[in-house]
């Protein structure tokens, strides 16, 4: 085996444990007078993280940081994450990762992750091989054609698979180094990353569909070839691609959207808890969206199997969603609409106007997966109010300006009566003498433990189901204490075994459907913990190690 030594060695992300080398390993790999002389523990690391993190005095420093920590130090950047989930979770994304990508080109400091450009067409295969892993899992690509609720902002986007795939590690447990996060660069429509010259994308404007998908196909057999057990988790593109691209491949290849799928999931575990505290049915629910794309028509779709698993037909299922998008609801005499939308627009007279809509349609739970915050108005809540006595609402959009509305105005302007999460974590809210637990309805809680059961198991396709079954998991782990505060989430304090314990229900699922590649082992919790990643340096320096 070949070692690094000396300098190279602590400029090894992977391999460097900086003031934690022993005495021993300073002599064999040459590190004598190159660091302090010193050994310290994972710990006292840690500490000196959280000092120098105390001096930065906005969350998009502290992001900028931590990025810089992981770019000379792995174990650390992950020891100082899960040690404290709760408090790093909207650092390392969502919101911060907002502000992050907004400014990515200009924040930019190392490689992380592959840029693959559509000039690159006919070489996507070899360019792949130029990636120092061998046995990748999981690519997390995007085409930055609709990041969180910041529209199209091309390659700044990359933020985003890169912060996604942190949490696969930061939050179920998966090993970072089979990891790859992955620009698709088919150019921006937006103009003002064009003419920045510092944006780091080609200069030019979207292809039609159709170049852009066959790029796509060109990138995803590419991928069966180059990295064969590798699941692709497809994020952030605009809706109707999103929708179609995961047609495309989900029977042929491991794929799956987070964006449709996971956000279902999450959206699906805060039903069957809001219906816990309601004491009420998931059937007994009839769902107004405002928002009609990837996640508003992945979140129809998995609800609507949930309700056929409690005995409703898919018709009846489908009747009790209704959809409203930028040019009103969404109904029968609508000739704009995408096939995959038609299935939702009932007989109903036209409206644009949303409270009307509540008014006729009486949804009990509203949904924002619209992009634009503030559209949950006071009027809205107060309409949803008047026709519930525990009315759900869900404001989904990230990041926190674009959220449909706060927790502050859900239960202020409900009068205490909403049960409500949104996409980021708001505070606690005191109202008339209560206090009110908003949780935080953001697929980090589905898709890393999804990930994780995949990767134990060697899934060779990703299912509805294991989304289904990931949402029952997570909707278990709340403790009737915090349910009664209105909590429909588990605490992100507890992240990693919340995770374990939903990876392993998904585990056995996929063994279960004939999809694992793997041996099916007796103890699955068991099983899945002897996959999960531990923050700590090796007791022994493997240096076979990988570039950063
Ligand atoms: N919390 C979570 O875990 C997740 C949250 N999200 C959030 O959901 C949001 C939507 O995602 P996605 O579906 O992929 O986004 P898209 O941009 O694909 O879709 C947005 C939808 O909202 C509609 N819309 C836009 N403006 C309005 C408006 N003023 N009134 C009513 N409808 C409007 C659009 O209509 P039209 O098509 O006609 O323009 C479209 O149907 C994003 O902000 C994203 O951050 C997404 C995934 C996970
Ligand atoms: C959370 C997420 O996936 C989104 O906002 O797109
Ligand atoms: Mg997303």
């Amino acid at each position: 085996m070949s070692h690094k030594n000396g300098i190279d060695l602590l400029r090894d992300s992977f391999a460097n444990k900086s003031t934690a080398f022993t005495e021993d390993e300073k002599e064999r790999y040459g590190l004598v007078g190159l660091v302090p002389d010193v050994t310290e523990t994972e710990d006292i690391q840690v500490q000196r993280v959280l000092l120098q993190l105390g001096t930065k005095s906005t969350d998009l420093g502290r992001y900028i940081y931590l990025i810089d920590l992981l770019d000379h130090n792995e174990t650390l950047f992950y020891r100082t994450i899960m040690s404290d989930p709760a408090r790093f979770l909207p650092i390392i994304y969502d919101p911060t990762i907002g502000e992050a990508c907004l400014k990515f080109g200009h924040i930019y400091r190392q490689p992380r992750g592959m840029y693959l450009s559509i000039t690159r067409r006919g070489k996507v295969k070899e360019i792949l091989k130029n990636w120092p892993q061998k046995d990748v899992r999981f690519i997390c690509v995007t085409d930055g054609g609709r990041i969180l609720g910041l529209g199209d902002i091309g390659a700044n986007g990359m933020g985003i698979p890169i912060g996604k795939l942190q949490l696969y590690t930061g939050c179920a447990g998966v090993p970072p180094q089979y990891l790859l996060p992955m620009y698709l660069d088919a150019g921006t429509n937006n103009e003002q990353y064009l003419h920045d010259p510092l944006y780091l994308g080609l200069r030019q404007t979207r292809p039609s569909a159709e170049a852009l998908y066959s790029f796509v196909d060109e990138f995803v057999e590419a991928v069966q070839e180059v990295f064969p057990k590798c699941c692709i988790h497809f994020e952030d593109w605009t809706g109707s691609d999103a929708v179609h691209l995961l047609e495309r491949y989900r029977d042929k290849y491991c794929v799956y959207n987070d964006d449709v799928q996971g956000t279902a999931g999450i959206v699906l575990a805060g039903m069957i808890n809001a219906a816990k505290i309601k004491g009420t049915k998931l059937s007994d629910e009839k769902y107004l969206f405002l928002g009609a794309s990837s996640a508003g028509i992945g979140l129809a779709g998995l609800l609507c199997s949930a309700l056929v698993k409690e005995g409703l037909t898919l018709e009846q299922a489908q009747s009790q969603v209704y959809m409203f998008d930028v040019n009103g609801l969404l109904e029968s005499t609508r000739t704009d609409l995408f096939d995959f939308q038609k299935i939702y627009a009932h007989k109903h007279k036209p409206t644009r106007d949303f409270v009307a809509a509540i008014e006729s349609i009486r949804p009990t739970t509203i949904i924002g997966v619209s992009t634009v915050g503030g559209t949950f108005t006071q009027a809205v809540v107060e309409a949803v109010s008047g026709v519930n006595e525990r009315p759900v609402i869900l404001a989904l959009s990230n990041p926190t300006e674009h959220a449909e509305c706060t927790a502050e105005q859900a239960y202020t302007w409900s009068k205490g009566k909403a049960i409500y999460a949104a996409g980021v974590q708001f505070p606690p809210v005191h109202f008339n003498g209560q206090t009110f637990l908003p949780g935080q309805a953001n697929n980090f809680y589905i898709f890393p433990a999804v990930g994780m059961a995949i990767f134990a198991t060697q899934a060779s396709r990703v299912t509805d189901e294991m989304f289904i079954e990931a949402a029952h998991a997570v909707a278990d782990q709340v403790p009737p204490d915090l349910l009664n505060q209105g909590l429909l989430y588990p605490l992100q304090s507890g992240i990693l075994e919340i995770e374990i314990q939903t990876a392993a229900r998904v585990a056995i699922l996929v063994f279960d459907s004939g999809l694992a590649r793997v041996k099916r082992p007796k103890d699955m919790v068991a099983f899945i913990r002897e996959h999960v990643y531990k923050p700590e340096y090796a007791a022994e320096l493997a240096i076979e190690t990988t570039p950063a």
